[in-house]
């Protein structure tokens, strides 16, 4: 089959490089001129395991980019995988995505066969129907004689293991309004859906639009939650991880989403909670819980200071935060819990000395006049307290590190530092 894909980042890419893996002929489209030339040449434009090499193997034959939207004549399908960014309101700004189902629209008023545009963006619910489709028939213009519809294929998969997320997937959601669009989203996903036999959710648009939002939300209020008694088990001595595993072997809890730590960050946890809370609001509902959500996670970055502060005055003192990534694995810095944990630290004049494997060039963006040391030894050495903010697994092989620190203080926001003797230690929730 010959698919088009809209947008070149996290989601794009990877779906982009699976789908030509499943053996079809996939065309990506975007507006950055260097991602498209990157991906011509065999090299993947963000850092996956495993992308690289699908990239190297199908880039530039099976797999061709351009910035060209008349590309997209020349497929059957076409998958948006857009920003659905935050205005300042919460609510999901939705112009990258409407800008493209115009052009998109454009392009398509010369093909004289059926086109299926499917959102692959997270997007509140009827904003595919109410919002894109006739966006896209509006540009398509009235004289032309193809039929444009639309569906809804929400992406499941995590940044650091999207590849594998992407391949063995435990569902797929074909959100369409027409057979003949579920047909064709079954032919697409026809080598995945006999491989790796996921549970195929056959609905409606709309149910596929909230069912990504569920999701997201039920994880994030799952964190949030563990943490929220985290801190309770910490005030009466009890250690969380215990208990997190214990009420885990209850099948209707689970044993997923239960570190507690410094809270959720990334690009998608902070930004579809803040809009399903904004679309709760439009509709005159007032979404108490997430809102809850969303309070205990900003809480938890305070609650690893005042653990350090009993320990040490941080004002000029070298403090050492350790991880910048929203989560290991990936160089991502949006919505990482390191960035209030450096506002907080900044607030008590701390003399802040940060280390990341990958993420330091990203932070600097943001904290420019903060140290940034080339390794976890070189942030320890002569610092007063240091606290853990990423589970990056070099951090649990510290050890003599810690003795050249001029206090070892050490607040531990994600259970991975091993060493106990003979420093000062407090877990966050333990
Ligand atoms: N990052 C993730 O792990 C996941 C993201 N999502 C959702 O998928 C959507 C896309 O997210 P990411 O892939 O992370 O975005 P991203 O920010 O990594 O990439 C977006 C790409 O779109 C391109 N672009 C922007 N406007 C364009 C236009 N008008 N025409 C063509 N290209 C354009 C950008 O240059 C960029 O390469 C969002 O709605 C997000 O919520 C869903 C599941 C997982
Ligand atoms: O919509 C999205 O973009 C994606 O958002 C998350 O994926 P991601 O943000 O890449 O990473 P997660 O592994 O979910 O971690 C998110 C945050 O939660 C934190 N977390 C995770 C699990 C846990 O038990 N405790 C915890 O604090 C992580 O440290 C991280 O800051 C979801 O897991 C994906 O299913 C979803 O597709």
């Amino acid at each position: 089959m010959d698919i088009s894909i809209v947008g070149s980042g996290y989601v794009g890419t990877t779906i982009a490089a699976c789908f030509a893996d499943f053996g079809h002929t996939v065309t990506t489209i975007d507006i950055d001129e260097q991602v498209v030339d990157q991906l011509n040449h065999g090299t993947a434009p963000i850092h996956e395991p495993g992308l690289n090499e699908l990239i190297d193997a199908y880039g530039g034959n099976r797999l061709q980019a351009t910035t060209d939207y008349a590309a997209v004549r020349d497929t059957d399908v076409t998958f948006l995988a857009l920003p659905t960014p935050s205005n300042a309101d919460g609510s999901i700004d939705t112009s990258a995505i409407e800008a493209s189902a115009r052009t998109l629209g454009e392009a398509l008023a010369t093909k004289d066969s059926d086109h299926l545009v499917v959102v692959k963006s997270t997007v509140i619910p009827g904003t595919t129907e109410d919002v894109l489709y006739p966006l896209l028939n509006d540009a398509a213009g009235e004289e032309t004689n193809q039929r444009i519809d639309v569906a809804m294929n929400p992406e499941f998969l995590s940044q650091g293991t999207a590849v594998t997320d992407f391949q063995t997937p435990d569902k797929v959601v074909f959100g369409t309004r027409t057979d003949s669009a579920t047909e064709l989203l079954t032919a697409v996903f026809e080598p995945l859906l006999a491989e790796s036999e996921p549970a195929l959710v056959d609905t409606g648009v709309r149910e596929a639009e909230m069912i990504k939002y569920a999701n997201n939300a039920f994880l994030a209020t799952k964190i949030s939650l563990i943490n929220e008694l985290g801190n309770l088990c910490k005030e009466y001595g009890v250690d969380a991880y215990e208990v997190a595993a214990a009420i885990g072997l209850d099948d209707r809890i689970g044993e997923q989403f239960l570190r507690s730590g410094v809270g959720w960050g990334g690009s998608c946890f902070p930004k579809d909670t803040r809009a399903l809370i904004a679309a709760a609001r439009d509709v005159n509902y007032e979404p108490s819980l997430l809102e809850a959500t969303v309070e205990v996670n900003e809480k938890q970055p305070k609650r690893l200071l005042d653990l350090l502060k009993k320990h040490v005055d941080v004002s000029d003192r070298r403090i050492a935060v350790l991880g910048l990534a929203f989560k290991s694995g990936t160089d991502d810095i949006r919505g990482s819990r390191a960035k209030p944990t450096i506002e907080r630290l900044q607030e008590h004049n701390a003399d802040i000395v940060a280390y990341d494997p990958v993420a330091t060039k990203h932070m600097q963006e943001t904290f420019p006049d903060i140290d940034y040391a080339e390794s976890a030894a070189a942030a320890l050495n002569g610092a007063h307290g240091a606290v853990v903010v990423t589970d990056w697994d070099e951090f649990s092989a510290l050890d003599e590190e810690f003795d050249q620190m001029a206090d070892p203080v050490v607040v531990d926001g994600r259970r991975v530092i091993t060493r106990k003797d003979d420093i000062i230690y407090e877990g966050i929730t333990w």
